[in-house]
């Protein structure tokens, strides 16, 4: 792995976030062109690349991914713009890359006697007007908030279900429903309680 120790450290959650994304037998490594600013025209044809560059420490590094998920990888490991070479092989849609949707269905009436009542119970309330539940959380500052978000994300890619939510700041209003049922599901309930869960052991 050619990994700078200059970069290293801060392209490891570059790698944690992609290993996580990546969960099948994919290969992505971290390469970092030190120094020598690659541009593109550089790069051969027969990978794809994703090159996040920081202009802190001269570093372009590309993260080289050689299966299907390394688009969702890559944007959501860098949030950044990147380019990028299509390897020879067909380019994998989103469409190709989206997963299984899990099949989820709403709420019965009880299982929202069981399983909602203790989030309500926690300090979350029904959405007025929409199936949903939504709770505000305070942090210590902005750097606490957005962390806590990054673990949220981390569990919203791995279970495909994804919070609306709202950040200014240490403060952090979450809604939770299931758009695909248009309404709250297990898939609300498990999101939620990962949420209480995390909050808990901050306080
Ligand atoms: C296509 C994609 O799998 C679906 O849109 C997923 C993505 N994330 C989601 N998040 C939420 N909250 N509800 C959904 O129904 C949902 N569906």
């Amino acid at each position: 792995m050619l990994l700078t120790n200059k970069c290293a450290h801060n392209m490891r959650g570059l790698q944690t976030l992609a290993s996580l994304l990546n969960k099948r037998n994919n290969y992505c490594w971290l390469t970092t062109a030190a120094t020598k600013k690659l541009s593109a025209s550089h790069w051969s044809e027969g990978e794809r690349r994703l090159c996040c560059s920081s202009s802190s420490n001269r570093y372009e590094s590309s993260v080289l991914y050689t299966t299907a998920t390394r688009e969702a990888a890559a944007a959501a490991a860098t949030g950044v713009g990147y380019s990028r070479f299509f390897s020879k092989q067909q380019p994998v849609t989103a469409t190709a890359s989206a997963k299984k949707p899990k099949m989820v269905a709403k709420l019965t009436e009880q299982e929202r006697a069981e399983k909602l009542q203790p989030l309500l119970d926690a300090g979350w309330c029904l959405v007025e007007g929409r199936d949903a539940i939504y709770k505000e959380f305070l942090f210590k500052d902005f750097n606490q908030a957005f962390s806590f978000m990054t673990g949220v994300a981390l569990l919203a890619e791995k279970m495909n279900h994804h919070p609306e939510w709202f950040n200014v700041y240490n403060k952090l209003q979450v809604t939770l429903s299931t758009h695909d049922v248009g309404g709250l599901s297990s898939q609300d309930i498990r999101m939620a309680t990962y949420l209480e869960t995390q909050a808990k052991l901050l306080h």
